[in-house]
């Protein structure tokens, strides 16, 4: 077997407030393959961006307690800001969802694909704690040597007319075109690791579907990894190869897509799936998991659903919960699988019944 791209092991980052610790990410383990997109999906606040900022070690004002980070075997989580500062020029790049909060509205787009460029070429251009606002300079000295480079970069991420857009402020591109600028300037890094933090939410559904071809494009175009991070389950099955499914804090099941989709094991998978809008009939109020999200302060004592799981009995609040091998690769943590119905049992009962 070729090693993992990334892997994460045990995973703890937690973040202390004037009189509490918030256990945001609670001993998290997956790894994503080369070539991979993996799905992070999860109920807001279940600790997907935590766990990916913790990746990019973005993870300030919080603090990785526990456990490790492994980017091509490089431990991460003791790494140097050389090469923390090294690998985000060349080897991962985030985009958020909303560009805004990245895109610096004093210099063009193109001027900030072009600071990408020069922090590619030479990661200790760029301060680490600048990551966020990419451009600090205003410096064209580059720009004759970098321009088609921009121009392809811009065009690749389904930019119109590029070459008359070179001028254009962050201001004067649409929501959809910032993402793609946002795009552009992650690529222009040539990650072999792309995390996408809720890329598209913010998009109407048109312009969500364009930005999700063109991260399924780029995936074959440029043979990168992407982890994305969405709260759409629907957003998982267009374009991921596999599904890591959160909850406060933790991970609750992973398979593939089909897995994922088609026959989910964990309870809280099951809840999920039965929010998804396809689900319900048109005009019906959508559904919502019952119960609250938990606070996530301190441990959790068992599995954080156990209060709003309809299988849970006094086991699920004790003791820690084991990952149950589910077959061809699927895991789910959970101690009552065999009180869940199996969707894949009942599909074989009813062929069976026939
Ligand atoms: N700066 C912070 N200070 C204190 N707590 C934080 C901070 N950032 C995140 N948290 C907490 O960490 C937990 C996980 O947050 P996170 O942003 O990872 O959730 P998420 O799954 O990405 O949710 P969403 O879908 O809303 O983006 C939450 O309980 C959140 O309140
Ligand atoms: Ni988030």
């Amino acid at each position: 077997m070729t090693e993992p791209l990334l892997s994460v092991e045990n995973l703890h980052t937690h973040f202390e407030t004037h009189d509490r610790t918030v256990h945001a990410v609670n001993g998290v383990s997956f790894d994503i393959e080369p070539g991979e997109v993996v799905g992070i999906v999860g109920e807001s606040g279940s600790g997907k961006s935590v766990t990916a900022r913790s990746i990019m070690r973005l993870e300030e004002p919080g603090k990785i307690v526990d456990g490790s980070i492994r980017y091509r075997g490089e431990a991460l989580t003791e790494a140097t800001d050389e090469t923390i500062r090294r690998l985000r020029g060349q080897d991962m790049s985030m985009v958020f969802q909303d560009p805004m909060t990245t895109l610096n509205p004093v210099f063009t787009v193109s001027e900030q694909i072009v600071e990408s460029l020069k922090v590619h070429d030479n990661p200790d251009h760029q301060p680490l704690r600048e990551y966020l606002r990419i451009p600090f300079l205003h410096d064209r000295t580059d720009w004759a040597e970098k321009r088609d480079r921009v121009v392809e970069l811009m065009s690749e991420v389904g930019i119109p007319n590029p070459e008359e857009r070179l001028d254009a402020y962050p201001h004067e591109f649409s929501g959809g075109m910032r993402q793609r600028a946002m795009l552009a300037i992650a690529l222009a890094s040539e990650p072999d690791l792309l995390i996408a933090d809720e890329p598209t939410t913010a998009l109407d559904v048109t312009i969500q579907a364009q930005i999700l071809q063109i991260l399924s494009d780029l995936r074959a175009s440029r043979d990168m990894s992407v982890m994305l991070i969405t709260h759409d389950i629907g957003v998982v099955s267009e374009v991921c190869d596999r599904v890591i499914v959160m909850y406060g804090g933790q991970v609750m099941e992973t398979g593939t897509t089909e897995q994922i989709l088609t026959q989910p094991r964990h309870p809280y998978t099951q809840a999920l799936l039965d929010c998804m809008p396809q689900q319900t009939e048109r005009k019906e109020q959508l559904a919502t998991i019952e119960g609250q999200v938990p606070n996530q302060l301190g441990d959790i004592e068992g599995c954080p659903f156990a209060s709003r799981c309809a299988y849970a009995d006094a086991a699920c609040t004790s003791a820690s919960m084991p990952v149950c091998d589910c077959g061809d690769g699927q895991e789910a943590a959970c101690c009552a699988l065999d009180r869940v119905p199996d969707p894949t049992r009942e599909a074989v009962g009813v062929e069976g019944s026939r």
